[in-house]
């Protein structure tokens, strides 16, 4: 039987609203070990990272111009224990479940899954998140955490945010709708396999999804799956810092996930930027914890 360990990294560092620092109290809430279960899994919880407030840190003091990364240091202290974590969850045989806080967990999320193995990714998101500090238009860290991970740019010493395992023929992103003008550069100088709304409509998701997975899961050891909210269309989602209109809808990104858990790869997974003060009901949470239960094997029948 499989065991899934939560570990919740409660961070809004890496995003421009506050409040997705609540997302792990909102997602266990809305009943992640209940949905879980009904797939079949054993969950054991881990807990919350520790993390300081934002507030007590000025975001502009360790920046050294306009434009760079806001609280680089913060994210890689959260993201080094992270990914100690997750790697330590691997060690003992188990699937980390990252619950996030912004998208900036994700460099922790990879940099542990990729320590001991080779892996790929699938990036299920409405945006790339391949900006670096000096590609940002915003400063805002949960727009970079894959570039960050395959070493693409300057981090801080990069050393804490690079993924040893990850490879870049591995990477696969579903759902784009909006990326940005380095972010298109970056997407076509390294082949990444990318898939647009558009892709979706025409060919259907649950095509893209089987032929993402097999893309990533070449290979290596193990899928590494980053689950966005935001990559739900806002009116299934409305609980997410930073929506964009057009996005997969709730039958789809189930389906999505049931092709996820059918390829018998994940090696470790994420749900991130669920923003409780922005979502309807905690409804946008319940979702993340649905979709955890397919990506996990959950069936009807
Ligand atoms: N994980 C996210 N929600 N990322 C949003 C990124 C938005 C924009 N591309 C930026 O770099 O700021
Ligand atoms: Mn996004
Ligand atoms: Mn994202």
């Amino acid at each position: 039987m499989t065991t899934v360990r939560i570990i919740g990294a409660p961070t809004d560092y890496g995003a421009n609203r506050r409040g997705v620092d609540m997302g792990p109290s909102a997602i266990r809430y809305a009943g992640l070990a209940d949905q879980l279960a009904s797939a079949g899994v054993e969950t054991v919880d881990a807990g919350d990272l520790a993390v300081p407030r934002a507030e007590e840190r000025d975001p502009d003091a360790e920046a050294p111009h306009e434009g760079d990364a806001k609280f680089l240091r913060e994210t890689a202290d959260v993201c080094r224990r992270l990914a100690d974590e997750v790697s330590g969850t691997l060690a003992e045989g188990s699937v980390p479940l990252a619950l996030g806080g912004d998208h900036s967990i994700a460099i922790g999320s990879l940099v542990g899954s990729a320590r001991d193995a080779e892996i790929g990714a699938v990036w299920f998101d409405a945006h790339a998140d391949l900006n670096t500090p000096a590609t940002t238009p915003s400063g805002n860290v949960h727009g970079m955490p894959l570039a960050a991970a395959l070493g693409l740019g300057e981090f801080e010493g990069s050393d804490w945010a690079t993924a040893p395992g990850l490879n870049p023929e591995n990477v696969a992103l579903v759902g784009l709708r909006s990326v940005d003008d380095a972010e298109i550069d970056v997407i076509r100088d390294h082949g990444f396999a990318a898939y647009t709304m558009s892709d979706i409509d025409d060919r259907g998701i649950t095509d893209v999804t089987e032929e993402a997975m097999a893309e990533a899961s070449a290979g290596v050891d193990g899928v590494h799956v980053s689950l966005d909210l935001d990559w739900l269309d806002p009116k299934e989602a409305p609980g997410v810092g930073t929506p964009v209109r057009g996005g997969v809808t709730y039958r789809e990104a189930h389906r999505a996930m049931e092709s996820v858990a059918e390829t018998d790869c994940v090696r470790s997974m994420e749900l991130v930027e669920v923003n409780p003060t922005l979502d309807q009901h905690n409804e946008t949470a319940e979702l993340a914890t649905e979709l955890a239960a397919s990506a996990f094997g959950k069936r009807v029948l």
